[in-house]
């Protein structure tokens, strides 16, 4: 959905909008709205409301809705010329500060500094004294040298956090210019603060005009809500009863400043992609697979009929469609498939740390008692790090840096009611010495430790409490391979030692058949195939997961030609009629497999597939056909590769 169609699906970008838009037009055709001039002292005084005079006159006798109107004008030309000039200022020099820093940034710093505490209006009423006359000029001028420190300092900071971010940095090191980094990289990610600081300021503009008008600092005898609130005042309006000359203009006053703040939340919501929740469309759900979903009563965890989506602007994302799968007690269970097709989804999902627009649409996650699902967040917080804990890919990253390693392997335990310091110290060491690490690191701070053994640490908290179930989700991924395979062995280790059930997730399917008691296939948010690993490795029943085993080369024997999986996954916002994996299947049969509801057939001891080469309802001969197709086109294949000229390969 394009951003202005975002803008204009929200009721508080539509009020917000559409009242600044009223009072911009109203004022500008002012004449054309009222017939009264709004100095024109001609009428009787304090006339009330009536036909003529729709909120009255003034004590001088002018019409109060011409002053309402035609006072917008300058209220409106203050707000928005000093809300701009401040802005401008706030991001000129916070964004220099924080880009150029050294001696810039500390000469930037002292003057934001220098202005931030000097006290504003007392300032303001100083100057807009000294410069009277110039209508509001002085005023809008005024205001905007002295409110633009607050928002330099907001936008500095975060200038300086993305300075540090890695997209920022993979701008530099492609060798885009400063002012390319600047527009392009930077200032996107700030526009929410930006819109906020502009708003902030118009509104503070407006506000203190109409403070200076009400206390008689400034031009009286320019038509604008603070003068009006001025007058008012002057002439004693409430004391004659004439309550709407106050009215109007606070009422206006109230209504700008609620009108910026919907703006303003509407411009953050739409420049941030991730604030964009959009409507909830559900797209049908598919029937849930047949055989395998019975679910086996005595799993430690019992995943059943499980459907996840993101509740994105457009077409809701099915990242993971009817996925039942069960984990026993002490299994470690394995879960692969390409990027994309939804296992860290499943993984957020099941230990419930799916943040929106992520949610659950269907479904239900039984661990041992525990139904995960509907557990009200106390209940989460007893049942987490206990019963189940959770490492991710960049789990080494959550660890406090000026915390040190110790007090925050003791969090966890101390959540939970462990609070004797000597059990503490004993628990710490044995959970170091569990996942390979000395004890003396337990007085160290995170940026003492090296990659690798941060993500030990992380493990070691997650097995702190001896929770019956971790989920791994690529938990040695950013870690070189030796220490990944060390840090793998050592998992492997204490799941044995300890009975602790393991669901692990990774794309390498080949470390997952080695370390995994069974193992899953998922493929555009579907388990497509699942079976003990050595079957898996052995006989891989599923066209996706032959074409997977076949994307790794073998270490021994005749080269063979890799050649990948040709096309690509389909989109998870459409509805997939059929088997997903149809289009990119060798041996597909059309008629069948791009019609019949898919289902997963048994396919031998503890192994099914969601295929209908499996479905003894298919006749032979149409599967016959269709593994002779394939047949062929591999050994087509396979003629290429051998009619190729040889190269030699040099281990040396
Ligand atoms: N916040 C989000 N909004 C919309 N779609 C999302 C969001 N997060 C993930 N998706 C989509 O959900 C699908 C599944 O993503 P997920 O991260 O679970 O896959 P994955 O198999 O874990 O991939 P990888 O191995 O690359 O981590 C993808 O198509 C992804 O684009």
């Amino acid at each position: 959905m394009s951003g202005l169609r975002r803008f204009l699906s929200q009721p508080r970008s539509v009020f917000g909008a559409g009242f600044l838009l009223l009072l911009l037009l109203a004022s500008l055709c002012a004449p054309l709205i009222t017939p009264y001039d709004p100095h024109s002292l001609e009428f009787d005084p304090f006339l009330p409301l009536s036909a003529q005079h729709w909120l009255g006159t003034t004590a001088l006798g002018q019409d109060i809705f011409a002053q309402f109107i035609y006072g917008a004008r300058l209220t409106l030309l203050v707000g928005a010329v000093a809300g701009l000039i401040a802005t401008l200022l706030s991001v000129t020099f916070g964004l220099a500060a924080a880009y150029l820093g050294g001696a810039v940034d500390e000469a930037i710093n002292t003057l934001i500094n220098v202005f931030l505490v000097l006290p504003g209006l007392p300032l303001v009423i100083v100057a807009s004294a000294f410069l009277r006359g110039g209508g509001v000029w002085p005023v809008i001028l005024v205001i905007s040298f002295t409110g633009w420190a607050f928002g330099a300092r907001v936008l500095r900071a975060q200038a300086l956090a993305l300075r540090e971010r890695d997209f920022v940095q993979a701008a530099v090191v492609a060798g885009e210019g400063p002012g390319r980094i600047i527009f392009r990289e930077m200032l996107p990610n700030m526009a929410g603060l930006i819109a906020a600081n502009f708003f902030g300021a118009a509104l503070y503009a407006v506000l203190s005009e109409a403070s200076l008008s009400f206390i008689g600092v400034g031009d009286v005898s320019l038509v604008t809500w603070g003068t009006m609130l001025y007058w008012a005042q002057a002439k004693g309006a409430l004391l004659q009863g004439a309550w709407w000359w106050v009215a109007m203009p606070g009422l206006g006053i109230a209504l700008l400043g609620t009108s910026f703040a919907l703006l303003n939340f509407a411009i953050d919501e739409i420049s941030n992609p991730r604030l964009g929740g959009g409507k909830f469309r559900l797209p049908p759900l598919r029937r849930p697979a047949q055989a395998g979903a019975g679910g086996n009563p005595d799993a430690l965890l019992s995943i059943r009929e499980l459907n996840v989506g993101y509740l994105t602007p457009g077409p809701t994302v099915r990242a993971v469609r009817d996925v039942s799968l069960d984990v026993r007690e002490g299994e470690l269970l394995g879960l692969a498939g390409e990027s994309g097709c939804g296992k860290s989804t499943l993984a957020f999902a099941v230990t419930r740390l799916l943040d929106p627009p992520g949610a659950v649409l269907g479904g239900s996650v039984r661990l041992a008692e525990h139904d995960l699902l509907s557990l009200s967040p106390e209940e989460l917080r007893r049942v987490r790090w206990k019963e189940f804990s959770m490492v991710f890919q960049a789990s080494m990253n959550v660890l406090n840096p000026v915390l040190k390693i110790r007090e925050q392997v003791y969090d966890a335990m101390q959540a939970h009611g462990v609070t004797d310091k000597a059990k503490l110290d004993a628990r710490a060491r044995e959970l170091f010495d569990l996942v390979g690490i000395q004890a003396s690191y337990l007085d160290t701070y995170p940026h003492q430790l090296s990659g690798g053994m941060k993500q030990r640490v992380v493990i070691a908290i997650a097995l702190a409490l001896e929770p019956k179930l971790i989920v791994m989700d690529e938990p040695t991924t950013a870690l070189d391979v030796v220490v990944q395979r060390q840090i793998l062995q050592e998992i492997n280790d204490v799941r044995r030692r300890l009975g602790i059930s393991i669901i692990f997730i990774t794309h390498d399917l080949s470390l997952l058949v080695e370390m995994s008691d069974r193992v899953a296939i998922m493929y555009a948010g579907e388990v497509v195939e699942l079976a003990p690993a050595h079957q898996l490795y052995a006989h891989p029943a599923h066209p996706y997961t032959q074409q997977l085993m076949n994307s790794f080369p073998p270490m021994t024997g005749p080269r063979t030609r890799r050649s990948g999986i040709p096309g690509k996954p389909p989109s998870l916002s459409a509805e997939i009629v059929g088997c997903p994996f149809f289009e990119r299947c060798a041996t597909r049969m059309p008629g069948v497999c791009d019609v019949k509801p898919l289902q997963t057939f048994p396919v031998a001891e503890g192994q099914t597939a969601a295929c209908f080469l499996y479905d003894p309802t298919v006749s032979a001969a149409l599967k016959d056909n269709a593994l002779r197709d394939s047949q062929r086109a591999a050994a087509d294949l396979q003629g290429e590769v051998s009619r190729e000229p040889s190269r030699s390969v040099n281990l040396n």
